[in-house]
């Protein structure tokens, strides 16, 4: 009798299995841990070297969501680094206060000098995948209003093309009234949508512009920027995690301790 879990490493799931047979493959405590040792390692890599190669004092930077981003503002608090940040998300404006790094908004700040993001899949023309934390819409804008999007992730976020890596689905922010139709025009589009449940809260994930998140699984993308446009189009959705032609550098940290870069 085999019983399947799911382990939580951040954002990231690891299906592990427990037996009462012998040739069944079993993740132990210590193996769970040591994989995600080796992921915040890779972030942490990933993160350090793309401010060291990118940032500056006096820049206006947008600062990303997610669990990778947070060795971004560590490196900027370590080199001492003064810099205007522009945040994506609650989390992220934690992240700059608790730092105490300079506060700012797009009404203050309207053009930034660079964004630096994680992403949950990263596509051989630096197309993303992001939103697994709920963040899309707010990463978006801010990326849309800096001259470079420049993205930290670890090596399990590297891809050919989408769906190699990331499972989930691509993440859509939708109006709350509008989900069951929305669900429905990208049932009719071949994917498979399902509304991103809470985990300690009853009901829907509420993102933090107060709207829900539909995942939408897909088998195979040909056309990236077609689809996007298409979910945007549909009455209801705010905005979708792919993020097409915006990215144009990603740091992947390695197991090995390099960091692979990739620019277009
Ligand atoms: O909504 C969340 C954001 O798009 C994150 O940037 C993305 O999910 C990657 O997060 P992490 O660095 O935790 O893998």
């Amino acid at each position: 009798m085999f019983k399947l879990g799911v382990v939580h490493l951040g954002l990231r799931n690891l299906n592990f299995t427990t037996k009462t047979a012998t040739n069944v493959k079993c993740y132990t405590v210590s193996s769970v841990k040591m994989d995600k040792e080796i992921l915040e390692k890779a972030k942490k890599l990933a993160g350090y070297k793309a401010v060291d190669d990118n940032l500056k004092s006096g820049l206006r930077v947008g600062i990303g969501s997610g669990s990778t981003i947070k060795y971004v503002v560590d490196r900027i608090k370590e080199l001492g680094l003064d810099v205007i940040c522009v945040p994506t998300s609650f989390q992220s404006t934690q992240l700059i206060v608790n730092a105490g790094l300079t506060l700012s908004d797009l009404s203050r700040t309207p053009e930034l000098d660079i964004t630096i993001d994680g992403a949950d899949e990263v596509d051989s023309q630096l197309n993303c995948i992001k939103g697994g934390g709920a963040c899309q819409l707010q990463e978006k804008i801010v990326a849309a209003a800096s001259k470079r999007l420049v993205i930290v992730a670890d090596f399990t976020k590297d891809s050919q093309a989408f769906g190699q890596q990331w499972k989930r689905g691509i993440p859509i922010e939708v109006v709350p009234m509008a989900y069951v139709p929305v669900m429905n025009k990208l049932s009719s589009m071949s994917l498979k949508p399902v509304l991103r449940m809470a985990v300690n809260k009853a009901g829907p994930v509420v993102s933090d512009n107060a709207n829900f998140i539909i995942d939408a699984q897909f088998e195979s993308i040909s056309n990236v920027a077609e689809l996007a446009t298409k979910i945007k189009m549909i009455p209801g959705v705010v905005e979708t995690g792919l993020f097409v032609n915006m990215a144009s550098r990603a740091y992947f940290g390695q197991q090995d301790g390099t960091v692979k870069e990739r620019t277009i």
